[in-house]
């Protein structure tokens, strides 16, 4: 019998906090994971103390999951090479925006044959377009990618509220593993070959997020939504996400995005608006801007001073109904 995988979480912010929970749980109680389970936290001082010293001694990532207690064989380290070089299993699960630097660290000094799994939504925008955040780490770290995306709001998770989600992995023997390492009574995981369109769809929805934000904040209906809803994770998203949260009180408040995210989510992240900026920059490379209305939109409300106001406009003018 192989030795027991090592698994490391990259990242600790709301979701990364959410799937210790789990994972941590889950290799205690599985001889095939080693029951210590490396979380690495970019540190921070939390009234006063060690972000990284409250989660060992408290067990509870006080800023970005409170309320909830993770499990003591949860350890978090601050050092990224720490926490990482030994791991056999990495799940990746930082804000998109910053995984082009944390993979440039781990860069030669992990195991060669890791497995790694992606749960972050969002996109890279490279010279030849759109690249996937897995793609990213793949050619980065060149090691084995999967992902792992659904309608999972981190607090409802945390909360053990029944949901579901898709890993996407190609080799059917690794998504049973990472099966095994993620699925809980509460947290039903379905494993799929598609690996890109799971990601496509998980990144992608959060733009579609901040525009059903406006639509709350100009005072729209529930049809109006509905008009740039789609399946699952879109419905999540676009009733309880922070991305819908903080575009509705842009649209109310008229104070700037940045603005918001500090005042609203302690430090947590939003991806919608940067996923907005690179997939405009894809679609305009490409000419095929004008095909997405809404993607359009939110960009010019979110980086070129468009009134939110017009919002409603990009919708009704939508080529389909020319
Ligand atoms: N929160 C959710 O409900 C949820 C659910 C599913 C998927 N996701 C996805 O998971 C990913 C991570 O989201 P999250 O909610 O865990 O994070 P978050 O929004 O809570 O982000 C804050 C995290 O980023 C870290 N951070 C800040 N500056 C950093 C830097 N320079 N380098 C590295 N890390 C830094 C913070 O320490 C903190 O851990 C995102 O792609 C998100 O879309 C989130
Ligand atoms: O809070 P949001 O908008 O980042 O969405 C969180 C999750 O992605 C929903 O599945």
């Amino acid at each position: 019998m192989s030795s027991p995988k090592r698994v490391c979480i990259v990242g600790s912010g709301n979701w990364g906090s959410a799937i210790a929970k789990i994972v941590g749980t889950n290799a205690r109680n599985n001889s095939k994971f080693d029951s210590t389970v490396n979380m690495w936290v970019f540190e921070e001082t939390v009234n006063g103390r060690k972000l990284t010293e409250i989660i060992n001694t408290d067990h509870e990532n006080v800023k970005y999951l409170p309320g909830h207690k993770l499990p003591e064989n949860v350890v978090a380290v601050p050092d990224l090479l720490d926490a990482a070089k030994s791991a056999d299993i990495l799940l990746f699960v930082i804000p998109h925006q910053f995984i082009g630097r944390v993979c440039d660290t781990m860069k030669g000094q992990i195991k060669p044959d890791t497995l790694g799994m992606s749960l972050i939504k969002g996109v890279d925008e490279g010279p030849d377009g759109l690249k996937l955040i897995s793609e990213v780490i793949r050619e980065k770290l060149c090691i084995k990618m999967s992902v792992l995306m659904g309608a999972n709001i981190a607090n409802e998770v945390a909360d053990e509220k029944f949901c579901e989600t898709t890993i996407g992995c190609r080799d059917q023997a690794q998504g049973a593993l990472l099966k095994e390492l993620m699925q809980t009574h509460h947290f039903r995981v379905t494993v799929v070959q598609e690996a890109d369109v799971v990601e496509i769809c998980g990144a992608l929805k959060n733009i579609v997020a901040v525009g059903a934000g406006f639509c709350d904040g100009l005072g729209f209906g529930d049809n109006t939504k509905a008009a740039s809803c789609g399946v699952a994770d879109l419905i999540t998203t676009c009733y309880g996400g922070r991305n819908r949260k903080v575009a509705e009180a842009f649209a109310k408040t008229g104070k700037s995005l940045e603005e918001l995210e500090k005042e609203m989510l302690n430090g947590q992240k939003l991806q919608g608006p940067a996923t907005a900026a690179e997939v405009h920059t894809i679609l305009k490379n490409k000419g095929v801007l004008d095909r997405f209305p809404l993607f359009n939109a939110v960009y010019g409300i979110c980086y070129e001073g468009r009134p939110v106001t017009e919002f409603i406009h990009c919708l009704q003018n939508h080529p389909e109904h020319q």
